[in-house]
C-alpha cells in the first residue's frame, strides 16, 4: 500500500498541509521490491553484517536495508549524471565528488546500526566499492572544554559540537578533497582522543551519521543565516521510533554493556559494572531522562521532517513504515 501521507512533518513546526513532500510505503510493498533485486551478498557478506549485532534479523536486512541500498545506488547514479550534465555545460573534465548521505535519529534508536548495515550493503553495488563512515561524536569538544563550557551534562546538544569544523569537514569531502581528517572520540574513555584521527580519502559514498546532522543552519550574530551541514548531503535518513521504546534500548544497551565495555578498567563508565539490575536501569533511565531525552524532543525530533527517508521502528527494531520524499 502506498499512501499521500504527513506525518514526516512535526506538529507546531508551522509546515502543517494538506499536501505533504512524503509517499508512505509500508514494509509489504517496500519488501516486494527486494524481489526484483538481484543481491549483490554472498554467504560471506551475510555473516560479516550478522557480526553487526546478534541481534540484526536477516530478514530485515533483505526486505528492508537491499531495497533501500537499491534506491540509494540509483540516486547515486542520478547524481553521476547531474555531475556529467555541469561538467558538460562548463566544458571540464572534473571527476565525481563522494555521494553523502546523513544518518539522524535519537540516541540508541539504532543510528549505528542502519549505518553499518548500510555501509556495508553500499560497498556490494558496483557503483560504489568504497564507502566511509564517519560518526558526528568525534566532533564533540573534548570533556574539559566541555567542562568549561558547562556543558558535560549536555553532550549531544547541539552547542556541545564544534559545529564550525564538522561543517567544514563535510564541506571538503564533498567538494572532493583528496584527503579529510576528522577527531576521534572514544565511547570507552568518554572523550576525544587526541592522538587519534579518522581520514577520509574521497570515497565513493560518504555516511555521515549523528544525533544532529538535519539541524537547521545556525543563525549567526549579524542576524544572517549560514550553512547546514545537510546542504552537503545527497541524501538522508532519520531512523524513528516511539520515544518509550528508544527508553527501553537505551536502558537494555546500558545494562548490557556492563558485562562489555564498562568492565574495562578504563572506562569511563566502570564504576557501573556492579550495579545491579535495579540499580543500573535506575542509572540509565537517569542519563536518559536527564540528558537524551530532552535533547530528542528539543533538537532531534523537530527535524525529522527535513529527511529525505523516515525509518520508523517498531519494539522489535523492525522497520514497519518508511515515509519517503518526492521531491
Ligand atoms: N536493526 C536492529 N535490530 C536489532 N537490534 C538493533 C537494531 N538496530 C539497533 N539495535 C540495538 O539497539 C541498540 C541501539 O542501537 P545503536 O545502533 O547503537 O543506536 P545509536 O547509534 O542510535 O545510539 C543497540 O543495543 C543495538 O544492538
Ligand atoms: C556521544 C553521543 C553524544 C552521540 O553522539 P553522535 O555520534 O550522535 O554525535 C551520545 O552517545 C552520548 O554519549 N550522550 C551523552 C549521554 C549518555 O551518556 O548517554
Amino acid at each position: 500500500m502506498v499512501n499521500e501521507t504527513n506525518p514526516g512533518v512535526t506538529p507546531g513546526n508551522g509546515a502543517e498541509s494538506n499536501f505533504t513532500p512524503f509517499v508512505e510505503l509500508d514494509r509489504q510493498t517496500w519488501a516486494r521490491l527486494s524481489n526484483e533485486i538481484t543481491s549483490p551478498l554472498g554467504l560471506e557478506d551475510i555473516l560479516r553484517l550478522r557480526g553487526l549485532g546478534d541481534e540484526l534479523n536477516l530478514d530485515e536486512v533483505r526486505e528492508v536495508y537491499l531495497p533501500l541500498s537499491r534506491l540509494l545506488s540509483l540516486y547515486v547514479a542520478a547524481a553521476g549524471e547531474l555531475h556529467a550534465a555541469t561538467t558538460t555545460f562548463l566544458g571540464e573534465q572534473r571527476t565525481r565528488t563522494p555521494f553523502v548521505i546523513g544518518v539522524a535519529g535519537s540516541v540508541a534508536v539504532g543510528k549505528s546500526t542502519t549505518a553499518r548495515v548500510l555501509r556495508e550493503l553500499l560497498s556490494r553495488w558496483p557503483d560504489t566499492p568504497n564507502v566511509e563512515l564517519v560518526t558526528t561524536d568525534g566532533f564533540l569538544y573534548p570533556n574539559d572544554e566541555l567542562e568549561r563550557r558547562g556543558l558535560m551534562q549536555r553532550k549531544g546538544f547541539p552547542e556541545s559540537y564544534d559545529r564550525r569544523r564538522l561543517l567544514r569537514f563535510v564541506s571538503e569531502v564533498k567538494s572532493g578533497a583528496d584527503e579529510v581528517r576528522a577527531p576521534w572520540y572514544s565511547h570507552l574513555t568518554y572523550n576525544i582522543v587526541p592522538d587519534r584521527e579518522v581520514v577520509v580519502r574521497r570515497p565513493d559514498v560518504l555516511i555521515v551519521e549523528g544525533l544532529n546532522v538535519l539541524a537547521p543552519a545556525r543563525t549567526r550574530a549579524d542576524g544572517r543565516s549560514g550553512l547546514a551541514l545537510s546542504d552537503f548531503f545527497d541524501f538522508s535518513i532519520y531512523v524513528d521510533a516511539k520515544t518509550s521504546y528508544i527508553e527501553q534500548w537505551y536502558v537494555q544497551r546500558f545494562q548490557s554493556l556492563r558485562s562489555g565495555a564498562f568492565a574495562n578498567p578504563q572506562s569511563y563508565f566502570h564504576r557501573y559494572a556492579s550495579l545491579t539490575d535495579d540499580e543500573s536501569r535506575e542509572t540509565a533511565l537517569g542519563i536518559w531522562k536527564r540528558i537524551n531525552e530532552p535533547n530528542l524532543m528539543a533538537n532531534v525530533l523537530p527535524t525529522r521532517g527535513r529527511a529525505q527517508l523516515v525509518l520508523t521502528k517498531e519494539a522489535d527494531h523492525s522497520v514497519r513504515r518508511m515515509l519517503l520524499r518526492k521531491t
